[in-house]
Parts: structure tokens; C-alpha cells; sequence
């Protein structure tokens, strides 16, 4: 288990306490803090995040179990390729030895984003036949959600933003959360030491449930890979792509990558989340120094999700194998 005292320089990844959020003051305060790790590493661990223990050992519970089934048992609920909800085996020839369980926003085939066929939206794929999976992670997601709405809060404050300010653009966001089931490498997999490969994420921010036997690793701006440390009852809170598009690099979107060498199964829920499907991301003005010109082109958030999570699941392009094409916001 990787301990902050193990990883080296954890002390790069704050960690950060919500426990006041209900207070207007303390959460100017909490932003400062959120600020400086987004200035600096764009990773941080939260605390006092207000999503019960049992809710999230619940969630966790029911991935174990899930991806401990037979993959027949799986295989039945395979992923809607309409709405990338549902299993993701793990495919051959992909780097990563990964499947996952997808879900999102719940919403009707009415909705009138379902309708316009917009990536990522459609209704959740809970199978019938293992009722239990939907009973734990449902709470799981719900309470997320609703972090994810704080953290918006203390980011848009963070930046000197009216609170509402991401609030208002993710009324409808282009939520992602995933069950991830790593399966233990073998020697020859080993050898590319990867259990998910170099990358930024997305959207606006993640938020994930580690596996408590950690792996993570992260690279600060100057290039150095770091441990995130495992601690527990936390959340990783991370920026991604349209943050830093949004500050203009002033918040970053870091690599990071997943190290599974322990020889052990590894479970993780990462949850992205994105704006509403239409909102145009451009770099917030105040973020720009005087003279200084948006260092990225604007582009409509919805759009870039689908075209980065297609690719995503290409697996084979050269941009995903890492090795400096990592960096993706088109300038
Ligand atoms: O599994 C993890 O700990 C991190 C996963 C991750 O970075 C991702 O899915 O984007
Ligand atoms: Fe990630």
C-alpha cells in the first residue's frame, strides 16, 4: 500500500478539507487552497467531502462483486454502443488490462439531447438481473453528483468567478463514471508497467475513488512522475483539458497514469465531469494577464468529448501511447 511517506514527494498533492463548505467564509478559504494545487500540480485529495463512508464502501463493494462474476454474467450486460452504458470488456491487444462499467446521467429517450443523438447521453443500463449493482452505485452516483456541484462552487471561486459561474454552464453536465477493474499484469505486460496509460482527462474535473492500493502517479510541471498518496476517505480531485482551456494553462490538466505492479486486482471509480453539451468553452477573460492572448482555441465541449473519447477507444493511436502526445487542446 503506498503511504504519503512512501510516495515520493506526496507532499505535492494537497489535501484539502471541505468540512466548511457550508460556510460562505470557509469556502472562500477552502478555494485559496484549491487554487494553489491548481496552480501548481492540478491534483488534490479533499476531505470532509460530505459523501458518506457508507455510500462509497457500498459502491466499492458492488464493483468487487460485479467484476468478480464470471464475464458471461458480464457479457450480457455489454456496453450500448448508443449510449456507452453498461460493460466494457477488456479488449485484445489493448495496452491497458481494463473493463469497466459505464454509466452517466440517467436520462429519458425523450430528452432532447437523447434525441439529438449527443455522445454520452442516454438512459443508465442497470442489469435486471443483479439488482444490487444498481442499489449501491446509485446512491454513489447521486452523491456525486452533487459534489461534483461543490466542487464547481469552489472552483468558480477559486478564480475570482461569480460561485454560479460553472454552475450555470454544467446545469446539464456531461457526466461519466466508470467502474474500473484493472486485472493483474502479467510479466510480459509488466514490462509496459502500465495499468492505464499516460493521459490527461477530458473534461472538466474528475473526481475518483482510488484503489486503496494507490498507483496512481502524476507528473508535476516539471515533468517529475510523483505518487498520488492513498488516503483513506478521501476523493483525487484532478483539472481537466477544458479547465485548463477555460484559465488559459493557468490551472493544469496533468498527465497522469496508473502503475498496477502489485500483482493484484485493482478497483477505482473515476467520475468526469463536463459541462452541458452545448456550452462553448473559451478562456475566461479575467484569467488573462494584461496583453496576454488565449493560448487555445475555443471549442464546444460536447464536441470534444465525443472526438477524445472515440479516439479513446481506438487504443491504438500514436497520440494515446504517450510519449509527449499527450498534450491535446488544439491551439
Ligand atoms: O484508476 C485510477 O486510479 C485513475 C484512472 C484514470 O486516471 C482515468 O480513468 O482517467
Ligand atoms: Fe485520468
Amino acid at each position: 500500500m503506498y503511504h504519503a511517506e512512501q510516495g515520493l514527494k506526496a507532499e505535492v498533492i494537497p489535501l484539502i478539507d471541505l468540512s466548511d463548505f457550508n460556510d460562505a467564509t470557509a469556502r472562500i478559504a477552502i478555494s485559496a487552497n484549491i487554487r494553489a494545487a491548481c496552480l501548481s500540480v492540478g491534483f488534490f485529495l479533499i476531505k470532509g467531502h460530505g459523501v458518506p463512508k457508507e455510500i462509497c464502501d457500498a459502491a466499492a463493494a458492488a464493483s468487487r462483486r460485479y467484476f468478480a462474476l464470471p464475464e458471461e454474467e458480464r457479457i450480457k450486460d455489454l456496453i450500448d454502443p448508443r449510449f456507452r452504458r453498461g460493460f466494457m470488456p477488456s479488449s485484445d491487444g489493448q495496452r491497458e488490462v481494463l473493463e469497466s462499467f459505464e454509466l452517466s446521467l440517467d436520462l429519458p429517450l425523450d430528452d432532447p439531447d437523447v434525441m439529438a443523438g449527443h455522445f454520452l447521453h442516454g438512459p443508465n443500463r442497470w442489469p435486471a438481473d443483479k439488482p444490487w449493482l444498481h442499489e449501491a452505485v446509485e446512491p454513489y452516483r447521486q452523491a456525486v453528483l452533487a459534489l461534483g456541484e461543490r466542487l464547481e462552487r469552489l472552483f468558480a471561486l477559486s478564480l475570482d468567478l461569480d460561485e454560479n459561474y460553472f454552475v450555470e454552464l454544467c446545469r446539464k453536465p456531461t457526466f461519466h463514471l466508470r467502474l474500473m477493474h484493472n486485472m493483474p499484469q502479467t510479466e510480459e505486460e509488466k514490462k509496459d508497467h502500465m495499468a492505464v496509460g499516460e493521459h490527461t482527462d477530458f473534461g472538466m474535473l474528475t473526481i475518483l475513488m482510488q484503489d486503496p492500493n494507490g498507483g496512481l502517479e502524476v507528473q508535476t510541471r516539471d515533468g517529475e512522475w510523483v505518487k498520488a498518496p492513498y488516503v483513506e476517505d478521501t476523493f483525487v480531485i484532478n483539472v481537466g483539458d477544458m479547465l485548463e482551456l477555460w484559465t488559459n494553462n493557468l490551472y493544469v490538466s496533468t498527465p497522469h497514469r496508473v502503475i498496477g505492479l502489485t500483482g493484484q486486482d485493482r478497483y477505482s471509480i473515476p467520475a468526469f465531469f463536463s459541462p452541458s453539451f452545448d456550452t462553448l468553452v473559451e478562456c475566461i477573460p479575467s484569467c488573462l494577464a494584461p496583453g496576454e492572448k488565449p493560448k487555445f482555441a475555443p471549442l464546444q465541449g460536447g464536441e470534444y468529448l465525443t472526438q477524445r473519447l472515440s479516439r479513446e477507444s481506438d487504443k491504438v493511436s500514436d497520440e494515446y501511447e504517450g510519449v509527449g502526445g499527450h498534450r491535446k487542446l488544439a491551439i
